[in-house]
């Protein structure tokens, strides 16, 4: 090995040990800290302490001579949300993933210095698996589930101009109240939809909002957005589980009771119940009414919002069906002051009631 391959070997090696030791004592602080779990914590100790002295192995003067953060290419690439955390569960999902593909680049690099060093490592790393997993099974659902439950005003809105004033209107919306936002616009390419998707998933992060996209799961999936929107002619809710997995959220038109029920049974995690009233975004051929929104008031336990047509003169009817969630479009958009219209309505609103 030349000298300049052995010199880049240990500054790999001394990264990445320092990138699993720093995952690991991420995870072990959740365990002692926050989850009182003595066997975890201990195990999690014992890890780190192997992985130690399995590294301890290597000289470490060479390993430290081999550093040189500030000539480190990487420490100048992030992506966006590398600076967000959702939630607790996403740090240590961080962590876990982090942990893993240090200690497996150490076995494998460790292999071309230290065969002793490379198996110490692989069998950390299996126990690795076992703990991180257990320690993320403990940690509540992420708290997208509990976001929804909690939202009453969405708000469904369009590329806009340019990504700038797309970026300031969305992150006014959420300052001004607005619970979810969904992305929708026929006339965007797919280059310009998954741009705009990905800047508004991370102002929704930042400002603790939820952001769907439209109709397309495959462009929620590519921008981490909270979840996609599909109507009754979309993909089915189960493909679009099957693209999303089961942490984001699946919405579904519903237009009838049994398409409502429907979208219970298919595990959908909120419906959309209309058009109740004409609007100005979109026409049909016929209307629900409120009598729909009683129906499923009645019988669904999914978080429903209403849509179609809704606006300060007709919410009370929407209210009085016993719907406390609403899908707008117009009512904003066409706001003299938009954040004025969305305050109004959150205080119309109130806190949603359970369905
Ligand atoms: C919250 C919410 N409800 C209903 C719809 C309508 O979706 P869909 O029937 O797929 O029609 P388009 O929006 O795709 O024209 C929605 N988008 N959001
Ligand atoms: C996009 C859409 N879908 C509807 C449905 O009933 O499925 S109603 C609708 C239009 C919503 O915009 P506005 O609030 O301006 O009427
Ligand atoms: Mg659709």
């Amino acid at each position: 090995m030349t000298e300049k391959t052995l010199r880049a070997t240990y500054r790999i090696l001394d990264a990445s040990s320092n990138r699993a030791l720093e995952g690991l004592r991420t995870m072990e602080e959740w365990a002692r800290f926050a989850n009182d779990d003595h066997e975890m914590s201990a195990e999690l100790k014992s890890i780190r302490h192997c992985v130690a002295n399995a590294v301890g192995r290597l000289p470490r003067s060479t390993m430290l001579a081999a550093r040189d953060t500030p000539g480190d290419v990487g420490t100048e690439i992030t992506v966006p949300t590398e600076m967000m955390r959702s939630s607790v569960a996403s740090v240590v999902a961080a962590a876990a993933a982090r942990t893993a593909q240090s200690l497996r680049v150490i076995e494998e690099y460790g292999k071309t210095i230290d065969g002793q060093l490379a198996s110490e490592i692989e069998r950390a790393r299996y126990r690795t698996y076992t703990v991180a997993a257990l320690l993320e099974l403990s940690l509540p659902a992420d708290d997208r589930q509990r976001r929804l439950a909690a939202s009453s005003l969405y708000v469904l809105v369009d590329a806009g101009v340019d990504e700038a004033a797309f970026s300031e209107s969305v992150r006014g919306l959420y300052q001004s109240g607005v619970d979810v936002l969904q992305l929708r616009d026929r006339s965007a390419s797919d280059r310009t939809l998954l741009q705009r998707s990905a800047v508004a998933a991370l102002i929704a992060r930042q400002c603790g909002g939820l952001f769907i996209v439209n109709d397309r799961a495959d462009l929620a999936f590519a921008s981490d957005a909270d979840g996609v929107h599909v109507g009754q002619e979309e993909l089915p809710v189960a493909d679009a589980r099957r693209i999303l997995g089961p942490d984001k959220l699946i919405g579904l038109s519903t237009h009838s009771i049994d398409q409502a029920r429907d979208a219970v049974a298919d595990g959908a995690d909120y419906i959309g119940c209309g058009p109740v009233f004409a609007g100005r975004t979109k026409t049909f051929d016929r209307y629900v009414g409120p009598a729909f929104l009683q129906q499923v008031s009645a019988e669904i336990e999914l978080p429903a919002f209403a849509i179609g047509g809704i606006d300060l003169t007709n919410l009370d009817q929407v209210t009085g069906a016993g719907i406390h969630r609403v899908a707008v479009t117009g009512a904003v958009r066409d706001a003299d002051d938009p954040a004025e219209a969305v305050a109004e309505l959150k205080r119309r609103l109130g806190k949603p009631v359970t369905k």
